[in-house]
């Protein structure tokens, strides 16, 4: 269990965590959401005693970071995938860090294994893709078995195959009943890892509820129906009491489940080539924190109308929009 009590770091005249208070909860996969600059990292250095806050606490399981007897024994943490010695291979890294831990060898040829870097166990860092590299770091923060585990942008930069990898490892680890909280600035990644969303902005919590919840809270909520027959489908759902907008491309329908839409097209055999709920937890993001961000140019536009682009892409889209560089 990690506990965040009244948290505030200031740099200087830069209100980095602001007043934050939350718990993340043991058995459930808790993403830590929040646009570029709104805290996430300071809030994760706080947690792991890298940083002291100005003010309010962070305790994992009851006690700040420096109090723990074997805080490798009970916290994991990867904060910054590339913080290795480059000429050293991931085994010797591991080695160095199982030695100085108290931790026996034969954990390390585990966790190389339970990464998926027993192959490439002898080579040197330095030559590593950035998804081994995360894989590393991963490996560095369950060498002694914790049951909190933190993440910072775990799947930042990986293809498609590493994200799937990361994201059953998370749940496996919430399975086996440890506390997992895993920083992102992708609500529509977390959309498909987490269980539980912590939404912060400008230091600040914005949420922290279900992630089904803020999916359901999201007011963009609507049923993408592609048809040749838009004109007279759009007609014939508004006069049965939908709201349809959109144009030929698609038809975005609210207020009317989708077996009323297919039977509405079937009654009238017009023919549907896609009838799909859309549920965007980026604009539900969007909305939350819009307010909050530290770099809005364009956010609200791009919002509104890339709503053809879906999930990393859009997200993507959305994080460039604030001015992000990643
Ligand atoms: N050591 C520091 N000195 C001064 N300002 C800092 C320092 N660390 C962070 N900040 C500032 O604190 C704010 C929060 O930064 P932080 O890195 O925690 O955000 P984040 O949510 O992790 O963002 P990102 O998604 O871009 O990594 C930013 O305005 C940042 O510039």
């Amino acid at each position: 269990m990690i506990e965040i009590t009244e948290l505030t770091k200031h740099y200087g005249k830069t209100r980095a965590v602001n007043g934050l208070s939350f718990q993340v909860r043991p058995g459930v996969v808790t993403g830590f959401l929040g646009p570029n600059g709104a805290g996430k990292t300071t809030t994760m250095r706080l947690i792991m005693g890298l940083d002291r806050p100005t003010h309010g606490t962070a305790t994992v399981n009851g006690r700040p970071y420096r109090q723990l007897r074997t805080p490798l024994r009970e916290v994991g943490c990867m904060l910054d995938a590339r913080a290795f010695h480059g000429g050293r291979s991931a085994r010797a890294h591991l080695l160095a860090l199982a030695h100085s831990n108290g931790f026996p060898q034969r954990r390390v040829d585990e966790v190389l294994e339970l990464t998926g870097l027993a192959s490439v166990g002898r080579k040197r860092v330095k030559g590593f893709s950035l998804g081994m590299s995360q894989r590393l770091g991963i490996a560095a923060a369950l060498l002694g078995d914790p049951g909190v585990l933190m993440f910072d942008e775990p799947v930042n930069g990986l293809d498609p195959e590493g994200v799937r990898w990361i994201r059953t490892l998370l749940r496996a680890c919430a399975d086996e009943g440890r506390t997992v909280l895993v920083s992102s600035h992708l609500m529509s990644e977390m959309e498909y890892t987490a269980d539980h969303m912590i939404v912060i902005a400008r230091g600040e919590l914005v949420a922290d509820c279900g992630t089904k919840e803020l999916v359901e809270r999201s007011s963009q909520r609507y049923i993408r129906v592609r048809t040749p027959e838009h004109a007279r489908l759009s007609a014939l759902l508004t006069e049965a009491g939908a709201n349809v907008t959109g144009g030929p491309e698609e038809l975005r329908v609210t207020r009317m489940e989708i077996a009323q839409i297919a039977t509405l097209a079937a009654e009238h055999r017009l023919p549907v080539h896609e009838l799909s709920p859309q549920s965007s937890l980026e604009e539900a993001f969007m909305e939350l924190t819009a307010d909050r961000v530290e770099y809005k140019a364009q956010v609200h536009h791009q919002s509104q109308t890339d709503h053809r682009t879906h999930g990393d892409h859009r997200g993507q889209a959305a994080y460039e929009a604030q001015g992000g560089t990643r």
